[in-house]
């Protein structure tokens, strides 16, 4: 999706994807991550999520890469924290006790800038991209934070019914953007009440990335 998509959402409140409390899977499995207390997590295309209040509330550090700039200062204002906020590169960091968020294109952030991460959480951020633009993001992102450990959220649904984002990631996919470089497990799978938009049927997988 091109970044204006993107801005336009943000701009006009279009946000139907951000959920009004830690998502049920990440509370459910994040502990089969194993990471150590006090671990700092990187949530890719992170928006404004709740679950960044989850994971500083079982005492994790949190770091995310976001295009919006108004997700960004939502997420804090949200939080009740004030950032400092400075220049990264092509980015603009705002920092605060135990987070650090990247604004900007998640491929204009390096490894160096994101600093040692001891997993990755992506909920709605593979399943954002269009298909052109999944390999070379899952290469970028498993170069970013050393291939640390993942827990993953896909959808998979009838792509011919609904345009994406999200758009539809079947298992075979999933394995292909990472069976070379992680030992894989589909911890669960589900429907999600009610389908997409009404229109669809679609179901909900949390990954294992180990
Ligand atoms: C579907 S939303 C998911 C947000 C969040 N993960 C959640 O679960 O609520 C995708 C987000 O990715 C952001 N985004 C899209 N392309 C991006 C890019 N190239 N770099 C950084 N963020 C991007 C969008 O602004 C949007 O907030």
């Amino acid at each position: 999706m091109e970044a204006d998509f993107w801005h336009r959402k943000w701009a006009n409140n279009e946000t139907g994807f951000h959920e009004g409390e830690a998502n049920a899977l990440l509370v459910k499995h994040f502990g089969r991550l194993s990471i150590p207390e006090g671990g700092r997590v990187f949530l890719p295309l992170c928006g404004k999520t709740r679950d960044i209040a989850w994971l500083l509330s079982q005492g994790y550090r949190v770091a995310g890469a976001e295009l919006s700039e108004v997700a960004i200062q939502q997420l804090f204002d949200e939080l009740g924290t004030e950032p400092e906020v400075s220049a990264a590169g092509n980015l603009t960091h705002y920092r605060a006790d135990k987070i650090d968020m990247f604004v900007g294109d998640i491929f204009q952030l390096s490894g160096n800038l994101l600093g040692q991460v001891h997993a990755v959480y992506d909920r709605a951020a593979l399943v954002a991209l269009p298909d052109s633009m999944r390999e070379v993001y899952t290469s970028h992102l498993m170069d970013i934070t050393g291939r640390a450990p993942q827990l993953l959220i896909t959808f998979e649904y009838d792509q011919e019914l609904m345009d994406g984002p999200p758009f539809s990631i079947r298992d075979g996919e999933v394995r292909q953007h990472y069976r070379n470089h992680y030992r894989l497990t589909q911890l669960e799978r589900k429907d999600v009440p009610g389908g997409f938009k009404g229109q669809c049927a679609a179901r909900e997988s949390a990954w294992l990335l180990t």
